[in-house]
């Protein structure tokens, strides 16, 4: 078996490109890369949430796969969107690395909880306002590119730190450099953070289809994005939205956190949500039914209105 598969040429992209390679060739199946360049690849000089918020990560993938040029598309999880374009679906979530954001910095004594002031890049709404909420004492500075670009931006002063998803960090071999893990509690991750998933579209190949799931899909993590991403589903938000959740497993249980946080910081709404795994993708309709009730709503109406 032969499995053309399409990804982004960053590093990181690369990598989690490479390690699904390496889960199929466990069991001879070879495979090639096709690199692809995205607009958000392409696009620097403006924030995500300005160049639109969905598939910018994925929309060049997603056109070869309609095509059948690839068989599959390899993306970070966090970078799908909640819902799929017509006649393509996600077939397999590896396990998901530790989820949480970390600081990294060249200073080691740079802290959040300190309560002295500094400067973080990141473009991200969701840290952008979470850092506003819990540490209004710091400022951000919008900071856009690879890991490899913001790390570059960080040592040429423009920053005191960044807030990165440690996944990507610890890939792309930076361990050195985070100062602190932050906790899940208050700066929950994104939805998919710390997964990568595989699209494909629905003509795939069964027996291409069985064997991807057999060797790359992990069943756990599967539940918990399914919870998540239905969450955002419902929220209609892509990766603009400051949104967070978080599904984890606890005694046989998914439990699912998550949330939705102004974009000045000051109004925070967050529930959880536990039940069995057959229910996850309801677990993360009621979150969004929860959180839209209790304000979400108004709140997700002034955030459109912004951006
Ligand atoms: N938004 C870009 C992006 N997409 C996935 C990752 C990291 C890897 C992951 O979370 O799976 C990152 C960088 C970051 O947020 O620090």
């Amino acid at each position: 078996m032969h499995i053309r598969i399409a990804t982004r040429s960053s590093r990181l992209a690369l990598w989690q490109a490479e390690h699904i390679q390496a889960r199929l060739q466990a069991d001879d199946v070879t495979s090639e890369l096709v690199l692809i360049e995205t607009k958000g690849d392409l696009v620097l000089d403006r924030s995500l949430s300005k160049i639109g918020s969905k598939g910018v990560f994925t929309q060049e993938l997603e056109d070869q796969l309609y095509d059948g040029r690839v068989d599959i598309a390899v993306h970070s999880a966090k970078d799908l969107p909640s819902s799929l374009p017509p006649g393509l679906s996600i077939i397999a979530f590896t396990e998901r690395e530790v989820a949480n954001d970390v600081l990294v910095s060249r200073n080691k004594d740079l802290s959040l909880t300190s309560g002295h002031p500094f400067v973080i890049g990141t473009s991200s709404t969701r840290r952008i306002a979470l850092l506003k909420h819990y540490c209004p004492h710091l400022t951000t500075v919008d900071m856009r590119g690879n890991l490899q670009t913001r790390i570059r931006k960080l040592d040429e002063g423009q920053c005191d730190a960044l807030l990165l998803a440690y996944a990507g960090v610890h890939r792309m071999g930076y361990d050195d450099l985070i100062v602190e893990r932050l906790p899940l509690s208050e700066f929950t991750p994104a939805v998919g953070q710390g997964s990568i998933a595989i699209e494909a579209s629905d003509s795939l190949d069964p027996d291409k289809l069985a064997t991807i799931r057999r060797l790359v899909n992990h069943e756990r993590t599967e539940a918990c994005l399914l919870a998540e991403r239905s969450f955002l589903n419902r929220l209609e938000g892509g990766c603009s939205i400051p949104s967070f959740a978080l599904a984890q497993w606890n005694a046989g249980q998914v439990s699912l956190t998550g949330g939705l946080v102004s974009l000045d910081g000051s109004e925070m709404l967050r529930d959880t949500f536990d039940g069995p795994q057959s229910e996850a993708p309801a677990l993360g309709h009621a979150l969004a039914e929860s959180i839209l009730t209790r304000g979400g709503d108004t709140i997700l109406t002034n955030i459109r209105a912004q951006l």
